[in-house]
């Protein structure tokens, strides 16, 4: 993977600052996802390293999550089971609540939708504190599935995510990382 991919990868987000309250620097990925470009690359980029994970299918973190991951299932063959806000699944679910740089929040996940020993990547947008996809990994373990690995296009590195995950045994691979916020 060239630097050049990378650094025109992090050119395409755009940094909105004090939102959605005033000291977040907010990386808005929306500029990224509508190009082209940009998005074909990080795709294809995500779905190389994900396969080395041999996964049987993918978890979507809702909502950006989702753009990503149905994009990197249709590359590497592999369906997506939705981690979801709370109370819009229509059966039943289980869930997870966690804390977020800013606020709190629940993710549910239909039941059944995974089964013991199943190999998933977990995929989101970014990494921050790394709770929500704690509580993604956490929803996955408890249907006795394997969470496998968890992908980002975008790290931030100074929130701790990466080793929150790797604590709790999810290694976790971003694209592009902004430090210093
Ligand atoms: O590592 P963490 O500290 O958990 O933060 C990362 C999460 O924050 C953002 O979603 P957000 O909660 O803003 O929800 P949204 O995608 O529904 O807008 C982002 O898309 C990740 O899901
Ligand atoms: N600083 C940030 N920018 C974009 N999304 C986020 N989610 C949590 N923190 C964020």
């Amino acid at each position: 993977m060239a630097d050049d991919d990378l650094a025109r990868l992090a050119a395409l987000v755009r940094t909105i600052p004090d939102f959605p309250q005033p000291g977040i620097q907010f990386r808005d990925i929306t500029t990224l996802i509508a190009d082209p470009h940009g998005f074909a690359l990080a795709t294809d980029l995500l779905a190389i390293r994900a396969a080395r994970y041999r996964p049987d299918i993918l978890v979507a973190v809702e909502a950006r999550g989702f753009i990503f991951a149905a994009a990197m299932a249709r590359v590497m063959g592999l369906g997506v089971v939705l981690a979801r806000k709370p109370g819009k699944l229509p059966g039943a679910a289980i869930g997870v609540d966690y804390a977020l740089e800013y606020g709190s929040d629940r993710l549910e996940m239909h039941e059944g939708m995974l089964s013991a020993g199943q190999r998933t990547v977990l995929v989101d947008d970014l990494l921050a504190t790394g709770g929500t996809l704690l509580a993604a990994a956490e929803l996955v373990g408890r249907t006795g599935a394997i969470a496998a690995a968890a992908l980002c296009v975008i790290d931030l590195p100074d929130l701790g995510g990466a080793k929150r995950l790797a604590d709790a045994g999810v290694p976790v691979e971003t694209l592009i990382a902004f430090a210093g916020d």
